[in-house]
């Protein structure tokens, strides 16, 4: 493949970027030895940097990751791309405003995910984050852009950045791959709050317009916009 130098200084950015970032999922223990990925959108180039199939994050390199066009072929890589790039292509093709995926199968949001229960807003911390509950998606299968379909569907519906897939994990996207890291994290944190708050008794809810408040006000602050709704192609 031949890029323009620009593109290929702007993909070497990039696998440097997404190899450090999915390292940190390792030591933050978001990401155990092979159970997640990470990708980038490479602004104006209709490409992605993503994580090789079943890399540990103590292994990665920038080397190992694998770019990708929009549709997921690989276009350059030393190791085979992981099993979600189809997906990770689809979510670009369809949320413009992501240039970020995080997936993990970080345990207690994962634990949401296996009962097929969304997170409900209950903490300001999702409020501002989530901007409401973080949403289930349906059982879909693994290897072609089927999660992909099902993480841009239930997105369309929701404020959140962040889905569960049933009996699967976290997909966390953002404006930036550290957004989406950000969101993964907070994802998790949030699950892990809100489930220990249920062994206590039952959280009390935040109503929709104090949800709504703290969302706006968060956007405001943080100078985040939010991402907009998917567009189907
Ligand atoms: O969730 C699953 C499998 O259950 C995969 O997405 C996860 O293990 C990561 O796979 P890849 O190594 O990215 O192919």
């Amino acid at each position: 493949m031949t890029l323009a130098r620009d593109v290929t200084t702007r993909v070497a950015e990039l696998r440097r970027h997404i190899a450090a970032l999915y390292g940190d999922l390792g030591r933050r223990g978001l990401v155990t030895w092979a159970t997640g990925n990470a990708s980038a959108r490479v602004p104006d180039a209709d490409l992605l940097v993503i994580t090789p199939l079943g890399i540990n994050p103590d292994d990665i390199t920038p080397e190992g990751t694998v770019v990708a066009d929009l549709h997921g072929n690989v276009m350059d890589a030393e190791l085979p791309p992981s099993s979600d790039v189809e997906s990770h292509a689809y979510v670009y093709r369809h949320m413009h405003q992501a240039n970020g995926i995080v997936h993990t199968h970080s345990t207690y949001a994962t634990a949401w995910a296996v009962r097929n229960e969304s997170v409900p807003c209950v903490l300001t911390m999702m409020a501002n984050e989530f901007g409401g509950e973080i949403p289930v998606g349906p059982f879909s299968l693994i290897g072609d852009d089927s999660v992909g379909r099902q993480i841009v569907e239930v997105l369309s519906t929701h404020r959140s950045p962040a889905v569960l897939m049933r009996n699967h994990g976290v997909y966390a996207i953002g404006a930036t791959p550290r957004d989406a890291a950000r969101v993964a994290v907070m994802c998790e944190e949030a699950a892990r709050t809100v489930h220990i708050s249920r062994q206590l008794g039952e959280p009390v809810e935040i109503s929709r317009l104090l949800v709504n408040a703290l969302h706006a006000h968060h956007r405001d602050i943080s100078g985040q916009p939010p991402l907009p709704p998917p567009t189907r192609r």
